[in-house]
């Protein structure tokens, strides 16, 4: 992001991104019990700091996350209630944009098939790096993979504690050597803020095509 902050902290429509996201979980309608927010060591106090300028006062609990997003998560889901049961949904701290209704589907598929994520049809042609150059893949067969990523906490707790890859880049595969994942209809609004222009994007969602 090339930001002079973390850019869970950046401003997006005069607010944290980090407070847009947790808003979203705190929707009334899809009655989550419980929020962990996982962050850096070394953003707990500005956190703080944002929590006191804000006046946010959505319940959630702080813990500290790890080198990589699997250790990190890995921290969040051991600070859940120990005899928690039901689905857990894992979301990334930047992506503000998601609507109660992609969060409930995807907590309700992690109901009734065990493990469930969000996802969106590509709009572009894709290819395959290869050792000549690259080739077309069928982009019907593909699907971008977003978060939220709910699972029923008994598996995604029996998933981490499987040792960690290299290549895991998100819960569904950390899980899929376990259990299949159900893919869920995702929304193209539901973008992770990741370089300079997704904030753009992202006001402009919020200011002329609200969710
Ligand atoms: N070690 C990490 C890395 C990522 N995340 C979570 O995964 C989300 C998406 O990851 P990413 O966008 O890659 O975050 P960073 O790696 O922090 O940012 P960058 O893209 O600039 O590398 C983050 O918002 C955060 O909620 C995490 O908890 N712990
Ligand atoms: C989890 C995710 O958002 C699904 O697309 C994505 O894998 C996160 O990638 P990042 O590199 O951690 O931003």
């Amino acid at each position: 992001m090339g930001a002079d902050r973390p850019k869970q902290f950046l401003p997006l429509a005069g607010e944290p991104v980090l407070l847009h996201t947790l808003r979203r979980f705190a929707d009334p309608t899809l009655k989550v019990q419980q929020c962990i927010l996982v962050l850096p060591q070394d953003q707990l106090e500005a956190w703080q700091q944002l929590c006191a300028e804000y006046a946010i006062a959505l319940p959630h609990t702080v813990v500290v996350g790890g080198a990589t997003r699997w250790a990190s998560v890995r921290n969040g889901l051991a600070a859940l209630a120990a005899h928690s049961t039901g689905v857990v949904a894992v979301h990334d701290g930047v992506r503000p944009l998601t609507s109660a209704n992609v969060i409930e589907a995807t907590y309700q598929a992690a109901y009734n098939h065990g493990a469930a994520v969000a996802a969106v049809v590509p709009k572009d042609s894709v290819r395959n790096l290869s050792q000549q150059g690259s080739y077309a893949l069928n982009r019907a067969r593909l699907r971008l993979v977003q978060t939220p990523q709910c699972f029923e906490i008994g598996l995604l707790r029996r998933a981490y504690q499987l040792p960690e890859l290299s290549t895991f880049t998100d819960d569904a595969s950390v899980v899929e050597d376990l259990h299949p994942i159900h893919l869920v209809e995702g929304d193209y609004r539901n973008l992770k803020i990741t370089t300079p222009e997704d904030l753009l994007v992202a006001e402009a969602i919020l200011t002329t095509f609200p969710i």
